[in-house]
């Protein structure tokens, strides 16, 4: 059976489900990284020097990280030899293969999902600096659950930035969802806290809470958020579930440095890629997920309200080499018609 055959079968069933969108969504990255490494195996055939070289040279233009493309080439080379592979075509699936395996870092798959609290309110706390798409993603997150019949209440907790709050309702009547606020400039904390308690008034599912990200101003942030935290874990113990970054994909590098610095200190559990659709360089995922020990979540692949998906590493790559997989199957058919009789 050849590489590709078997890759098809042995990715999970989970990726014959790759959605048009996810694969839409990705088009800028397809057209500019996969194709390249498609007309780079085709063209080159051989592997040799001239082949690695040229592939680092794409991995690192596709914003993966000069590290981890490193790492990833070394691994190739060892598998390469290994396999005893000989046509440059057929190290796409090992090339798959290690993709999904550093997207999915040691925790594997189901660290990619959004954690709901078992009984009772789920607290989401959303941070991360202006403009990367915090709010967009809050609406998305709403309907979302909202389609699947949870009740949802909004906190604008950014009372800090002009028009947060409005742009927060405009969201909530959107999906049609409650938005708890106070005036501009009024305590997040304590916005935080009368939604909780709407909230539970309510017997709400889900509580979402936008708050300010100011990384000008990394002390007053920190000294906020924990009030925040304060706040929450009073009213729910258990909770915030879950403390989601956002980060615009379009940044590039700077999306991971954003991580680094919000990442560990602010005790975020998870990071979320908005964007996706505007970048080229959708490496920036696996950088990510290299640099970080803290999973990507969920993905922005798109300014309307269902362009929201979970993030799952299967999916991502198969979204991104699945046009390639199959032209290599067709053309494998037609170079060995008797495989089929
Ligand atoms: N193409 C695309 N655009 C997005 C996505 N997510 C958000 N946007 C757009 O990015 C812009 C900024 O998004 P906002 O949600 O306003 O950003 P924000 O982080 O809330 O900004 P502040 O309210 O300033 O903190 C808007 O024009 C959104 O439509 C996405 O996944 N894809």
């Amino acid at each position: 059976m050849s590489f590709f055959k078997k890759l098809k079968e042995s990715i999970s069933t989970k990726t014959e489900n790759v959605t048009n969108k996810f694969k839409e969504g990705l088009t800028k990255t397809r057209s500019a990284f996969v194709e390249r490494v498609e007309d780079l195996m085709i063209r080159r055939k051989k592997i040799d020097e001239d082949f690695y070289e040229e592939l680092e040279e794409i991995l690192i233009t596709a914003d993966v990280g000069v590290n981890t493309v490193m790492e990833l080439i070394d691994d190739l080379r060892s598998e390469v030899r290994k396999r005893k592979i000989e046509d440059a075509a057929e190290l796409q699936p090992v090339l798959s293969e290690k993709l999904v395996e550093l997207l999915q870092g040691e925790d594997q798959v189901t660290a990619n999902q959004i954690k709901l609290s078992d009984n009772g309110l789920t607290v989401i706390l959303f941070v991360g600096v202006n403009g990367v798409g915090k709010t967009t993603t809050i609406g998305k997150l709403a309907h979302r659950y909202q389609q699947e019949g949870k009740q949802v209440v909004l906190a604008a907790g950014d009372t800090f930035r002009a028009g947060a709050i409005e742009q927060l309702e405009v969201w909530g009547d959107r999906v049609g969802v409650e938005v708890i606020k106070q005036q501009a400039g009024s305590d997040p904390a304590a916005v935080i806290y009368d939604a909780l308690k709407a909230a539970k008034n309510r017997n709400a599912d889900i509580l979402i809470c936008d708050t300010a990200g100011r990384l000008q101003n990394k002390v007053n942030l920190m000294e906020e958020l924990n009030k925040i935290y304060r706040v929450i874990q009073r009213e729910v113990p258990d909770a915030p579930h879950e403390v989601l970054l956002v980060l615009d994909a379009t940044t590039g590098q700077n999306a991971l440095s954003q991580a680094k610095l919000f990442g560990e200190k602010t005790g975020v559990t998870g990071l979320v890629l908005t964007k996706l659709d505007g970048t080229a360089k959708g490496g920036i995922a696996i950088a990510i997920r290299q640099e970080m020990d803290i999973p990507v979540k969920l993905v922005g692949l798109g300014e309307k309200m269902d362009d929201l998906q979970d993030f799952d590493p299967d999916q991502f790559v198969h979204a991104l080499f699945s046009d390639f997989i199959q032209r290599e199957e067709e053309r494998e058919e037609l170079e060995e018609p008797s495989e089929r009789l």
